[in-house]
């Protein structure tokens, strides 16, 4: 089944202090998503933003945005980020023992709901709740920082990941060190949402993601 792959840049690598023209450049740039990502500095060592961020940014774009939430616990905080406006939240597999309460929460509060599993989670904790989610979220590196290697080895789960799916409409999402370098053999393992965070902001915005679509075939 062809997938139409999303171009998802991550305004961790944005300028902040300029966050509303930024999302609106990027939209104007041919973004498909708008990926943002929460840290807490407990879940991971860094602390960026919260729902207040997405609410602020929500006017600028008609875009879709997705909430990659690295915080634990996250449950109080679900209803907060979807209220914000964010379309899709996303909540790690190892941030909590309530999984399944979690996505029910983010359906229930009106947004698609998404699981992110770490470079060393393997695929498997995801299948008992294939029926309540809307995506996969594959770190391809370790979660909290921006502009960090890709690991080569995420392939391999990333093709894992589309395998367990089989024909549901579940989305792949490859998040972290995605670049033109690379977006071929990930979309070929099986990813159809590219984050891009530092391959796309530091340039021109519209030519790398551009670049990263043209490689992702
Ligand atoms: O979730 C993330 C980090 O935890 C980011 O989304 C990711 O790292 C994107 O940035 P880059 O493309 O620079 O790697
Ligand atoms: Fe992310």
């Amino acid at each position: 089944m062809a997938r139409e792959v999303k171009i998802a840049p991550s305004i961790l690598s944005a300028d902040f202090a300029r966050l509303g023209e930024e999302v609106r450049a990027v939209e104007a740039a041919g973004a498909d998503w708008i990926h943002v990502d929460a840290m807490d500095g407990h879940f991971v060592p860094n602390l960026t933003m919260g729902p207040n961020v997405v609410s602020a940014i929500r006017p600028h774009v008609t875009t879709f945005i997705d909430v990659h939430l690295m915080i634990a616990p996250a449950e109080p905080y679900l209803g907060a980020f979807v209220n914000a406006g964010a379309d899709l939240v996303t909540v790690h597999a190892e941030a909590g023992p309530h999984l399944h309460r979690s996505l029910q929460s983010i359906r229930e509060a009106g947004a698609q709901a998404g699981v992110a599993l770490n470079p060393a989670t393997p695929v498997s904790h995801v299948e008992h709740v294939l029926d309540d989610i809307d995506l996969i979220l594959v770190m391809t590196v370790n979660p909290g920082f921006g502009g960090q290697a890709f690991i080569p080895a995420m392939l391999e789960k990333i093709a894992a990941a589309r395998a367990l799916v089989g024909d549901r409409p579940i989305r792949i999402e490859a998040d972290g060190g995605v670049s033109p370098q690379n977006a071929g053999d990930v979309v070929r393992a099986g990813a159809d949402v590219l984050v891009a965070g530092s391959a796309i902001f530091g340039g021109d915005y519209a030519e790398r993601i551009r670049a990263i679509r043209q490689a992702a075939g």
